[in-house]
């Protein structure tokens, strides 16, 4: 049986104040740093432990893999960041707050643009500073890679190479690993992981900073799943 742990960032200061996130490289909220060190310990009490932690290129999720191996000594282990896992970019929404959003859109829009798999949310143009162009960190992107918007199936396109490639080598090699990324990252690879139905999808929601365990037969169909708590 292979296990694998999957854990969203703690709470960040954006979702302290409800705004939509998506690349904006906010950090954990006192919360948030709370939760990881929480999620590290209860790993720790459980007896688990890791060969190798992937995450994404955010510092609210690079953090909350920290304070987790540091409550489980295993600050040492390799890891591997990779904006694959990054959230879903979120166009011209990031940045706006949830409930103003609503109010000025209605709520069936602004449900559309968070949990429909195929709704494209506002586009920013490559002049807007929220484009991840002239970003260092994703220099070594092509002009494909680099989203003005960006809805789920599309989060799920750009996260499954990293998955096969990367994430299910090391797993296969009787690695044992933990994924710490975010809300949409996470919902796209679990879709793809349980084979989930776009509406089943649309009504998985992954709490902050809880780690989530999945056991896996040796061909990568899960037998369980459950959050530590
Ligand atoms: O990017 C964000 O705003 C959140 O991390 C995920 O938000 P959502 O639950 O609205 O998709």
């Amino acid at each position: 049986m292979l296990k694998l742990v999957l854990l969203r960032h703690g709470q960040s200061e954006w979702n302290l104040e409800n705004r939509f996130t998506g690349w904006t490289d906010v950090d954990l909220s006192e919360e948030g740093v709370k939760q990881a060190k929480h999620a590290g310990e209860l790993l720790k009490k459980e007896g688990y432990s890791f060969d190798i932690g992937f995450t994404s290129l955010l510092k609210r999720s690079i953090k909350t893999l920290h304070y987790v191996l540091e409550e489980m000594d295993l600050l040492w282990i390799p890891e591997e960041k990779s904006w694959r896992l990054n959230e879903r970019f979120y166009g011209a929404l990031q940045g706006l707050n949830k409930e103003e959003t609503i109010a000025k859109y209605g709520a069936e829009q602004v449900h559309k643009w968070r949990r429909d798999p195929h709704e494209h949310p506002p586009a920013v143009d490559r002049k807007d500073p929220r484009f991840p162009g002239n970003d260092p960190r994703y220099k070594g992107l092509t002009e494909r890679e680099l989203p003005l918007t960006e809805n789920l199936s599309e989060t799920m396109e750009r996260v499954l190479p990293f998955w096969t490639e990367t994430i299910m080598q090391a797993v296969r090699n009787h690695k044992k690993a933990i994924i710490c990324a975010h809300g949409n990252s996470l919902r796209a690879l679990i879709q793809y992981i349980d084979h989930l139905t776009d509406e089943e999808v649309t009504m998985l929601d992954i709490p902050l900073g809880i780690p989530w365990v999945y056991e896996l037969d040796e061909d990568f169909n899960r037998i369980r799943h459950y959050y530590l708590e």
